[in-house]
Formats: structure tokens, sequence, C-alpha cells
């Protein structure tokens, strides 16, 4: 699936999946509308036969066929509209996961991420097509020109009625949705960001009371509602203008048809039989045309997710799976690394070579800003490389499938981000056949067993809105208990001391010393020297570029004393000592 023209049929093919469903849609389509012709020939026969013959028992036998007609009708058309749901419902089940990986795939451009993410809507816009009676609507419209040319048959005049009724029907009701379209899509975005505020301002309630910033919040929050609503009125206004036109003029189509029926039949054209069918026959002609664009919103809104979704689509094929490799050697090496995020141009990393051994503890140190946090989302191989090369047990990270990689390393980022789940689910990243005991084992060697097992249900404490109900430093031995699960290769922790006490310390110490002993390789982004006595390496990084790579003592003596950054290093290690 690397091919742009296929990856831009790729809907296409979907939908096409379903083609025999389509196929049943179509001609049960075609039954119910060669049965919607039983009212206007029973009328016909009414008129034209029983009147005439004054005959009940032709009567009653026309009421009987009419009867079994109309619950056929009633049946068939019942099918076509559970089949299409069914047909709606299949299409966004094949494309759910599909779209939803996009959509998480967008987001690793930093551009993309502030936009709002449309992928799943687009694809319930044409699901909710797919089973509305917008689309049965449709299938019908091609009929209406088979009743049309009925009523042409029945004379002439009726039929140059109708069409002329039918064109000026059609355009009324058009533009009535043309003219409220704008205004509702303006109203549907003001409502969406006054959404996404209320959202923003519930997540950040406290700071926002802390700061005292709810009263001008709030102001500009209402202003964003009070838009949506005015621009809903604005529609509503619109839109119930055309509409009142559209109905009175449909009802006066209807009258006006039987008017020129009468008139017909006095002047001995017509009978009154057709006088009455042609009535009926004029709305079932004009109804799709009217469902069709009464519905025009749910069509324009189908084709412009259609268009939106493939483009996502096109933009992030589905990745190959590499071959499963078998676990590597917990050995990592950097060579000429560029890094800088999707959408970011300049690299923030350039030049970066060093290597991490097995049972070996590198610190990689620098000033604020200096880009350790960038190395270490290129070392996870969620940030890609814009040159050089990582390898991981000798093959490159692109040859390990992302989530396998993920498995393999043990990453303990900057800001801990807990999920929605148990304190347990989360240490064992959501993988639902996690063994508790590996649960335990990960958070014993991290430190972290007996503050679970102080919250309120252990390791069944739900977390909540990013883990708020633990504290920074909670938050940390949690993160880092989520590292070492699954006995990873390489451990790469982000400041793994920056909100831990004193015990918080001695645990990650000790962590790091058992990981080393157990083989595994160690990267520890830290500012603080705290971490650097596991570390036999230091690499120093200083405004985005690689300043030194060696021995620890080397670097710290040769480098860090004479950098103004070292300054609260040594400052911290004199601390130590004092300590
Ligand atoms: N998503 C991003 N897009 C563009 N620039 C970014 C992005 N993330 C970080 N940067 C920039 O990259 C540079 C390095 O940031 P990074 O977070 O790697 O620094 P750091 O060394 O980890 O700093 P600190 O010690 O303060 O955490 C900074 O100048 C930052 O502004």
């Amino acid at each position: 699936m690397t091919d742009p023209d296929q990856q831009s049929r790729e809907l296409g093919q979907r939908l096409a999946g379903f083609r025999s469903d389509l196929i049943g849609v179509a001609v049960f389509s075609a039954a119910v509308n060669l049965l919607m012709l039983t009212g206007p020939l029973f009328m016909l026969q009414v008129y034209d036969r029983v009147l005439s013959s004054r005959s009940t028992a032709t009567l009653v036998a026309l009421f009987g066929l009419v009867v079994f007609l109309y619950s056929l009708m009633g049946f068939l058309d019942h099918v076509r509209g559970r089949v299409l749901a069914r047909v709606g419902a299949g299409f966004q089940a094949a494309l759910d996961r599909r779209v939803f990986d996009a959509v998480l795939r967008q987001a690793e451009n930093v551009d993309q991420r502030a936009r709002p993410a449309t992928g799943l809507r687009d694809l319930s816009s044409i699901q909710s097509l797919l089973a509305s009676p917008a689309l049965t609507a449709l299938i019908d419209l091609p009929w209406a020109p088979a009743f049309l040319a009925l009523l042409f048959i029945f004379h002439p005049m009726m039929g140059w009625f109708a069409l002329a009724g039918g064109t000026v029907l059609f355009v009324l009701a058009f533009a009535s949705q043309r003219t409220s379209n704008t205004a509702m899509a303006d109203a549907r975005q003001h409502a969406a960001r006054a959404d996404s505020r209320t959202a923003e301002m519930r997540k950040s309630i406290e700071t926002i009371q802390g700061l005292g910033m709810k009263e001008p919040l709030t102001n500009d929050w209402s202003e964003v509602r009070t838009n949506a609503l005015r621009s809903r009125i604005l529609a509503a206004d619109k839109r119930g203008r055309l509409a009142a036109t559209t109905k009175a003029f449909r009802l006066l189509l209807q009258s006006g048809i039987l008017a020129l029926g009468a008139w017909l039949v006095l002047r001995g054209e017509l009978t009154a039989g057709a006088m009455i069918a042609g009535s009926i026959l004029l709305g079932r002609a004009l109804a799709p045309v009217e469902q069709t664009v009464a519905q025009w919103g749910a069509f324009q809104a189908a084709a412009q997710g259609w268009r939106s979704l493939r483009n996502i689509l096109s933009t992030t094929p589905p990745r190959p799976l590499p071959m499963r490799l078998p676990a590597p050697q917990s050995r990592m090496e950097v060579k000429g690394l560029a890094v800088a995020p999707a959408g970011v141009t300049k690299p923030l990393l350039m030049g970066v070579s060093f290597d991490v051994q097995p049972g070996e503890a590198v610190a990689v140190i620098g000033p604020s800003a200096a880009g350790k946090s960038t190395l270490a989302k290129a070392l996870t191989g969620v940030w890609p490389t814009r040159a050089g090369e990582i390898r991981l047990g000798g093959a490159e990270l692109h040859q390990y499938a992302p989530d396998r990689l993920g498995r393999l390393l043990g990453y303990l980022p900057q800001d801990v981000v807990l999920f929605p789940g148990t304190v347990a689910q989360n240490v064992a990243r959501f993988d639902p056949d996690a063994d508790p005991d590996d649960v335990v084992k990960a958070a014993q060697a991290a430190g972290a067993h007996d503050l679970i097992l102080s919250l309120p249900n252990g390791y069944d404490t739900m977390i909540t809105d990013a883990g708020s109900l633990l504290s920074g430093g909670q938050r940390q031995r949690v993160g880092l208990a989520r590292a070492l699960f699954g006995d990873p290769a390489v451990l790469i922790l982000d400041e793994p001391n920056s909100s831990l006490d004193d015990s918080g310390v001695r645990s990650l110490n000790r962590a790091i010393s058992d990981a080393k002993a157990a083989g595994r390789a160690v990267l520890i982004i830290s500012h603080r020297p705290s971490a650097l006595a596991q570390c036999e390496r230091v690499l120093l990084i200083d405004k985005g570029k690689m300043r030194a790579f060696g021995p620890r003592q080397e670097i710290m003596d040769k480098f860090v004393r004479k950098s103004p950054a070292a300054v609260p290093v040594q400052q911290e290690r004199r601390l130590e000592h004092a300590q």
C-alpha cells in the first residue's frame, strides 16, 4: 500500500467490499418504487372502474390487493433500511482502527497536533449518511423521471406542470439549504470551540482559580458561546423562511395539479381517475427530490468527510510491520544523529554519537533546552531521525514494530502522564495479558510497591485525569515502575529524580544499579549530578549539539567545571558530599 493512487482509493475499495449489499439495496429500491404505483393505480381503478360499475366485489378485491402490495412495500423498505444501516456500521467498523491510527499518527506532527482531529468525525459522517433516510431518498431519486413520464402519458400538460413545479420546488429547497449552510457551519465551529474551552478549563480549574483567571477566561468562553448562538439563530431564520415558502409551494402544486386535472376532465381530455392518480403521482415524484434537498447537509458533510478522510489516509499510509526480531542485546549505538519532530524543519539536535553497553549507565547532561529530552524522544523512536542512525542490539530502530520497540525500551518521560485505568494497568502498560507478579516485581524494583499499597485500593486504585490523584513524586515512581515493567533491554530515564524525595532517590539509585547488574543498559538524562554517581560515561550536549562523550571523571573535570551550566552541578555535588 505505498502507491499514492492506491492509497487515495482505499476508501472506495472499502466501500466496494459491500458491493453485493448495495446491489441488493438497488434491487429492493426498484421494487419499492414500482410498488409506489399502487396508490395512483388504485385511484385510477376506483374512479374509472368501481364507481362506474358500482361493483363492491371489485372494490374489495382491489383493496385486498392494495393491502398486500403496501405490506410488501413496507417490508422491502424496512429491509433496505436495515441493510444500509449495516453497510454504514460495517464501513465504520472496517475503518475505525485504521482511521484512529492515522489520527494518532497525525499528532506526531507538531503542527497537526494543534489542529482539531477530524478523522473519526469524518468517518462518522459517512456512516451516518449510509444509514440515513437521505441515502434512500437519493436512491429513489432516479425513479422520479419515471413517475413524471407517467404524468406525461396521462396528459402532456400534467407532465409539463409537474416538471415546472418540481424545478421551482428544487430551486427553492436548494436555496434554503445553501443560504443557511455557512451560518450552520459557523455555529458548529463556535460550539466546538466553546466545548473545547470548557474541557480545558475543567482540566486546569485549580491553576485557573489559583491564578485568579476564572473571570476573564469565563468571559472569553461566554463570547464564543454567544457567537455560536448568534450563528445558529441566523441559520434557523434563513432556513425557516425558505422552508415555509417551500412547504406552501408544495401544497399549492398538489392543488394546482388537481385543478388542472379537473379542467382537463371538464374538457373531456382526462378521466376523473387519472386526475386523482396524477395528483398522487406528482407527490411521489416530488418526495425524493424534496427529501434529497432537505438532507443536503448530510450529503455535504459526508462528501467533505470523504475528501478529508481520503487526504488523511493517503498522508498516513499503513506501515508494513517489520519481521519480528529476537530480543536484542542491551546495547544502543548512535552515530551522527540529527533530530527534529515532524513538522519542524530545523533539527533541534545535531551531530550526536555515543553508545551505551550492557551493564553500563550513561548520563546525558547539559543546560536547559540543550536538547536532552529531544534525544530521549529520538531514542524511543517517537521523533524521526533526520540524519545518522540509532541502533538497538545492532538493528536500526525502524526494524522493530513501534509497539515492540516500546516494550524493549523502558522510557520514563520528563512529564509522567498516567492513563485512565487502574494503577496496575498503568504499570503493565495496559497489557491485557500482564502477569500480576510481573506488575508487582516492576513496582518493587522501582521502590513503588509500598506507596501503591498505601493508595485507597492499592493496585486497583483508579487513575483519572492523567494521574492527578497522585503527587508528582508518586507519579514519577509509578512511571519508573511502568518503565521497568517487562524487563526492557534499555532504560531511558528523562530527569528521573526531578520530583523525588530522598527515599525516592535511594529507590531510583537501587533500581538503576539492579538494572545494570542484570546486564541492562541505562541512559539517565539529568540536570543534576546525583544520578551521575551511577554512570560510567557522560554525554554532554549544549545548544542542540554534542560537546563531549567519555568517561565520567574526564568529562566532569574537562568540561563541566569550566562551563557555567556546571555551577549548579558542582554545587549539588558538594551538597551531596556534605550530606
Ligand atoms: N515540539 C517541539 N517543536 C519545536 N521545538 C521544540 C519542541 N520541543 C522542544 N523544542 C525545542 O527544542 C529545544 C530542546 O528542548 P529539550 O526539551 O530537548 O531540552 P532539554 O535539554 O530537555 O531541556 P530541559 O532540561 O529544560 O528539559 C528547546 O529549544 C525547545 O524549545
